[in-house]
């Protein structure tokens, strides 16, 4: 059930502009679009000029709120919401899920006045099915963050021991060897690598995508995560721990990735066996987001959601 609520369509913008606002989640930045009527022709030009660092907005990728019932390719499960994210990578590339996106959108629709968290949970129609954002007191820091239900969470590969590693090689540049990548899908592909400490991760030159094979048919994000043991959460249960960087499939190296700490939770917890906890705390260079990974095999991600500035954007003066 989705607690959207009735608001006034803002009016069209003057020919030859867009409204944007920009907005991040622990610096995984997006461009978002309120094209609810889903009028706007967002094509992977124009993607990539707002995504566009220096001469554009700058983004790791675009984010268009649009009513599920304009989405003609929107999986059955996601029609139950009434506002879908259209993702889209700063390469202009579909994505099927963004797991900071979702949660910053959730940020943006109730400042549309789309939602109103008092009156329950958001239903987020995306790609990889339905997911859902509510409001939390935040692990770190002061103030609240969005937790969003994401689905299920399958190691299409099968699972695995730590001495197998994982069903697929990663080559990173930096590192010296090939190393064993666990493949992860969290509605979109994730490949994860644990290296040894925080050296290896300092190492790794990830201004070029990892070689992974068997070359994935629709591609992957590759993480790179480093265990960094148990804490005690706030409950008093043990809860995991882990640093990771991250490069996204159409994107190159981002600070931070949702989905991507979702796929490091899992497959660290896979490696770790039945001892290992349900919650994992995953630092990224653009902060923290909290992982908890149910015994049905649903996971939820936890982390805050920033909207920086709203945009008038000249198309005219876009890269081309
Ligand atoms: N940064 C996102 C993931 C965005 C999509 C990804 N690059 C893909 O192509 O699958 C996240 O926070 O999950």
């Amino acid at each position: 059930m989705t607690a959207t609520t009735t608001a006034t369509p803002t009016a069209a913008p003057p020919a030859g502009r867009l409204v944007a606002t920009k907005g991040h989640g622990t610096q995984n930045d997006f461009v978002l679009l309120d094209d609810r009527d889903g009028a706007l022709d967002l094509t992977p030009a124009l993607v990539r000029a707002l995504c566009e660092r220096r001469a554009g907005v700058g983004g790791d990728g675009v984010i268009r709120l649009v009513a599920t019932a304009h989405v003609d390719d929107a999986p059955a499960a996601a029609r139950a919401a009434r506002w879908f994210m259209d993702y889209r990578n700063a390469d202009g590339s579909v994505a099927q899920m963004c797991g900071n996106g979702v949660r910053v959108f959730a940020a943006y629709a109730q400042r549309l006045g789309l939602w109103d968290p008092a009156a329950g949970p958001l239903d987020v129609g995306t790609r990889a099915g339905l997911r859902t954002v509510a409001l939390v007191p935040a692990d770190v820091g002061e103030g609240l963050w969005f937790a969003v239900g994401m689905g299920a969470v399958t190691l299409p590969g099968g699972a695995t021991a730590v001495s197998d590693g994982g069903d697929a090689h990663v080559d990173v540049a930096g590192l010296a060897v090939t190393r064993p990548g666990l493949s992860v899908d969290v509605g979109n592909p994730h490949t994860v690598v644990v290296l040894a400490d925080g050296a290896d991760l300092a190492r790794a030159d990830l201004t070029t995508a990892p070689e992974v094979a068997p070359v994935p048919h629709d591609g992957t994000n590759v993480e790179l995560v480093v265990p960094l043991g148990e804490e005690a959460g706030p409950d008093g249960h043990p809860r995991g721990h882990v640093r990771m960087r991250v490069h996204e499939r159409g994107v190159g190296e981002t600070r931070s990735c949702g989905t991507g700490a979702v796929a490091a939770a899992a497959a660290v917890r896979a490696w770790g066996g039945d001892q290992a906890p349900d919650v994992w705390l995953v630092d990224v260079p653009g902060g923290t987001v909290r992982v908890t990974l149910h015994a049905d095999g649903q996971a939820e991600l936890a982390g805050p959601a920033t909207l920086v500035a709203e945009l008038d954007v000249d198309l005219a003066a876009l890269p081309a």
